[in-house]
């Protein structure tokens, strides 16, 4: 049986996810496109990771605020993905939903492999226990410099939490990592400038969505 495909031959939701270094504006982003998605008939599920979970969002609380070995980090990250997997991400897409996702491994990829340095071989080995046979249909990336970015956080004015909290470099080096996995799956990435108007990212946003609604 496709992975495109239910038992009795009914298509399956696709799974959308949004990336981007910290501030980038994707999250205020998510709420337009399932809007959008909606006004197609579509039934959609939002979630985040880490979370998404009772679980997962308990691994949230202590992956962005608990100091741990960077391979700690990739651990958690991961184990908070299967138990999403397990329990929204494919029920949910086997239902005929959509599903709406702040972060997935990408996210892993572009901070644990770009940010932290860990070996993407490591990553790559995590990411087939948990999901050998699920990947995002369709990927935005929210690509901005880490300097608007963190204008836009600052702007924001709340307490940061541990990856907001990283250096420039970090952040320059999460996003180096994103744009070479987007260059690497050009066909299923697909990068949005978000230095731009917001609205102008919601139009490049709703023309992607209706292509893939119709
Ligand atoms: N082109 C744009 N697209 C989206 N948001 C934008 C844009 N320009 C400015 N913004 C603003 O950027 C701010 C940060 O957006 P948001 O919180 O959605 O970022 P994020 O990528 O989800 O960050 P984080 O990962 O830290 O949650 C918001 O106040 C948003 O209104
Ligand atoms: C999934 C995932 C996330 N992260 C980091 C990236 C962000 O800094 C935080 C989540 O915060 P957000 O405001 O909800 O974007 O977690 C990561 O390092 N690795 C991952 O796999």
């Amino acid at each position: 049986m496709s992975q495109m495909q239910q038992k009795h031959g009914e298509p399956q939701g696709k799974f959308i996810t949004f990336e981007g270094i910290d501030g980038a504006g994707k999250s205020t982003c998510i709420a337009h496109a399932a809007e959008l998605l909606r006004q197609c008939g579509k039934r959609v599920v939002i979630s985040r990771e880490p979370g998404g979970t009772s679980l997962g969002e308990k691994l949230r609380e202590l992956l962005l605020h608990e100091t741990m070995h960077p391979e700690t980090e990739a651990l958690l990250m991961f184990a908070a993905r299967r138990e999403h997997l397990a329990q929204v991400i494919e029920p949910a897409l086997a239902r005929g939903d959509w599903v709406v996702c702040d972060r997935f491994s990408d996210a892993s990829y572009a901070y644990q492999g770009g940010g932290r340095g860990l070996d993407a071989a490591k990553l790559f080995e995590l990411e087939r226990w948990t999901h050998p046979h699920r990947q995002p249909d369709l990927t935005f990336l929210f690509d901005v410099s880490p300097d608007v970015a963190g204008q836009r956080i600052a702007a924001q004015g709340r307490a940061l939490d541990r990856f907001e909290q990283e250096k420039r470099d970090f952040h320059a080096r999460v996003r180096a990592a994103y744009l070479e996995r987007a260059a690497a799956q050009a066909g299923r990435i697909f990068v949005i400038d978000s230095g731009r108007a917001r609205e102008e990212s919601e139009k490049i946003l709703d023309e992607k969505l209706l292509s893939l609604c119709l």
